[in-house]
């Protein structure tokens, strides 16, 4: 199937000289969910803007389902639904209505129907005559969501979905989140929270000072770039590796107390944590406690972020 959203060459220069944009190239599929991450000022609300006709691109190229975004942005538009960053929504107007009347922007008929499935599919139905500003934060949010999918949009962009709000609420977030992907529609997110694209994306792709630095499936991108980290604390402290051990992936730290292994997962079937655990015990070296963990996203885009810059 092809790509729902193409971008080629897409490049912005803000009228102070300011690349914020430099010719990305990026395709998104549909029905994924793809999450865009980045440093502050990497260039993703740009992005994002410049697909949803707010911001005017200086060169390239942005192709919805074959249809020129640039050159028909209404009709572009009326397919893609945006969940700002800020709340921004007119905190007196009742939450029907200030759905209802977001689809009717957006040239499409009055569909009282549509409006309460939103409702309904974002537990604000309750909430319909509700003024916006008596609702919590988490329903302003919920709202900003229902107003962009009031059109019933093929794309939903999502600028930072969960900033500050709490852990309960991004994990319901999330939920909401993977629901709507669920139901068809394409989902681009931008997130400072690594753990919420390890979380939820089927691709990850990172810009770094307008430019795609990489664009992987999460798997993949684990598998590959993923590290384990091992520390054993010594029964009895060690002066030098055992020549035993030398083949393996190992220093010695504390004064030879903690024997430290780091692999990456590219090389774990043969040199892998069971396996040197074996060996140790093999060896007859003791000790006292073994504390392991698997390198997160978060690491590899550190890593990433920090190489590029
Ligand atoms: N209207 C504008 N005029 C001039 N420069 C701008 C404008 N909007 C954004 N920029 C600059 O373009 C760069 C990219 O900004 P953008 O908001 O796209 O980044 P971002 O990745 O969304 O950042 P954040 O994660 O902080 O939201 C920044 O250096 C920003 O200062």
């Amino acid at each position: 199937m092809p790509p729902i959203l193409v971008l080629s060459g897409l490049s912005k220069t803000y009228a102070g000289g300011h690349v914020a944009l430099d010719s990305v190239d990026l395709e998104i599929r549909r029905g994924e969910i793809f999450a865009l991450l980045g440093p502050n000022g990497a260039g993703k609300t740009t992005l994002i803007g410049a697909v949803c006709g707010l911001v005017r691109p200086t060169g390239g190229t942005i192709t919805v389902d074959g249809v020129d975004a640039i050159r028909e942005p209404r009709q572009v538009r009326a397919r893609i639904g945006l969940v700002p960053q800020e709340l921004s929504t007119d905190m007196f107007e009742h939450v029907a209505h200030t759905v209802g009347f977001s689809r009717g922007l957006f040239g499409k008929r009055r569909d009282d129907a549509v409006v309460e499935r939103v409702l309904r599919s974002l537990s604000l139905w309750d909430k319909r005559d509700a003024k916006i500003m008596e609702l919590s934060g988490g329903m302003k949010r919920r709202v900003l969501i229902a107003k962009a999918l009031a059109h019933e949009p093929d794309i939903l962009f999502l600028d930072e979905p969960t900033a500050g709000v709490d852990v309960e609420l991004r994990r319901d977030m999330w939920k909401l989140i993977g629901a709507l992907r669920d139901s068809g529609v394409t989902i681009i997110l931008t997130t400072h929270y690594i753990e919420e694209a390890e979380e939820m994306a089927d691709r990850i792709g990172v810009i770094d000072k307008g430019r795609i630095i990489l664009v992987e499936e999460k798997q993949t991108l684990l598998a590959k770039l993923g590290r384990t980290e091992a520390r054993f604390t010594l029964a009895a402290p060690m002066t030098a590796l055992p020549a035993d051990l030398a083949d393996w992936p190992l220093a010695l730290e504390d004064d030879g107390g903690t024997l430290r292994y780091t692999i990456t997962a590219a090389e774990t079937e043969t040199r892998g944590l069971a396996a040197l655990v074996r060996r140790l015990d093999a060896l007859g070296v003791d000790y006292r406690t073994l504390d392991a963990r698997r390198s997160s996203l978060e690491d590899i885009f550190v890593d990433l972020v920090e190489k590029g810059a």
